[in-house]
């Protein structure tokens, strides 16, 4: 059995996204439609044998966090729970004061995650890695690699060329150290405990013998940085791997990387969502009002039309002022001109064939009013119609 812990960090952390994160907790900022956190949890989802998601964090308890989980459960199908630190006890620390939590039903290894990354998530790989590299109980970092300059902004790694083993380990070096950076994605056997603990206790003993300690002295032996006290000591002790991906990769630290990582999860949903692409070929005019979950291609919708929640506008011109209902389907059929032909045009059929309307593109006049949940197919809507029920191959006068 298989788990997941998000670090989500707290809410001091998100200084770069200000103004933004006073709207809305940093992990919940959308990104490519859905909230940032939502694209670790529906990777995680789809790992077999995946039974939670953890979200460690500092944060308080609060309403956004709480409806996204809700939905987040319902829709990907997983168990998803929040656990709150006291105090901000950093990347190592926060996964520690939780590890019975985590190693509640006994699962043979846990991914943990920086929330504020923008990945392909490459999970199944990164355990097929783990399997094929090392002694079974072996951790391995997702990595991939940066510009010499920029490679310093984050964890770097040595590699040994040819086990992949992670021969050194610096965070944020002030001088060049290796091009193959860390992505914030591990993947971890419950062993990892015992090499956290340790640092704890070693800290708890520099406290018990630091006279100067006060109340605080507690949270300062917990707080622990996986990069800086873990991984370091852990490079060339034939523990820790890395699995360099050539995929999609970015830190989602500022307004101007969410926008960055936006561009790169919609370029991923041609493959991945295309039904969460307006598109291909839609034109909008303005003022015009698109709801929740609404997939619109090869169509025009003029302005001021309303396509309310999940409804589907696929080869249509939808006239202005006109609505269409929750759930509702609108739908013409194409007659683009044979692709395989290169000097092929677009017909202009007549409307009428055999005495029968030619399916064609689905027309709307204006202040059509579409009810929700029906179907209209193929069929020519005249302006200010009221529909009450589903049409195909129609002129509705
Ligand atoms: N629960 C919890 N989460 C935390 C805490 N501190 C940070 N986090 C979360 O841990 C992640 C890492 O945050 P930082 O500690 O700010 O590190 P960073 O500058 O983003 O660098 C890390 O990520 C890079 C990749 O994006 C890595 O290259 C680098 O090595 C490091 O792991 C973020 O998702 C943040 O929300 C904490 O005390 N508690």
């Amino acid at each position: 059995m298989l788990k997941s812990v998000i670090l989500i960090g707290g809410p001091q952390k998100g200084t770069r996204f200000r103004p933004l994160s006073f709207e809305v907790p940093k992990p919940l900022f959308p990104v490519a439609g859905v909230p940032m956190l939502q694209h670790h949890v529906e990777e995680c989802a789809k790992v077999p044998n995946m039974k939670e998601i953890l979200l460690i964090g500092f944060y308080q308890p609060n309403e956004e966090l709480t409806r996204f989980m809700c939905s987040a459960q319902q829709e990907f199908k997983i168990s998803i729970r929040y656990l709150q630190e006291y105090a901000a006890l950093g990347t190592g620390g926060g996964i520690y004061h939780f590890r019975d939590q985590i190693l509640s039903g006994g699962p043979e290894a846990f991914f943990i995650m920086n929330a504020d990354v923008c990945s392909e998530f490459p999970l199944p790989e990164m355990l097929n890695f783990q399997k094929e590299h090392g002694e079974p109980s072996s951790f391995v970092i997702l990595g991939t690699t940066a510009n010499r300059k920029q490679s310093m902004n984050y964890g770097c790694i040595v590699e040994n060329q040819q086990t992949n083993e992670v021969l050194h380990y610096v965070e944020k070096p002030s001088t060049f150290v290796s091009d193959i950076i860390n992505c914030g994605i591990y993947l971890f056997t419950p062993e990892i405990f015992q090499h956290i603990g340790a640092v704890f206790q070693k800290n708890q003993q520099d406290m018990l013998l630091d006279e100067q300690t006060n109340g605080n002295g507690w949270h300062r032996a917990e707080a622990i940085r996986l990069e800086q006290d873990i991984f370091t000591a852990l490079a060339g002790q034939g523990k820790l791997y890395v699995y360099k991906t050539p995929a999609i990769w970015s830190q989602i630290k500022s307004a101007g990387s969410a926008i960055y990582a936006s561009r790169l999860y919609l370029n991923q949903y041609h493959k991945t969502h295309p039904e969460r692409l307006l598109g291909p070929n839609v034109s909008i005019g303005t003022g015009v009002t698109i709801g929740a979950g609404v997939r619109v291609r090869e169509s025009i919708i003029l302005h001021g039309a309303t396509l309310q929640d999940h409804s589907c506008v696929l080869n249509c011109i939808v006239g202005w002022d006109s609505t269409i209902g929750k759930w509702a389907r609108v739908e013409g059929t194409p007659s683009d001109p044979n692709p395989n032909d290169p000097y092929a045009k677009i017909d202009s059929e007549t409307l009428f064939r055999d005495g029968k309307l030619t399916p064609s593109i689905t027309i709307l006049g204006c202040n059509v009013t579409i009810p929700a949940e029906v179907i209209i197919l193929n069929s020519i809507v005249l302006p200010y119609k009221d529909l009450n029920r589903s049409f195909k191959n129609q002129i509705i006068l």
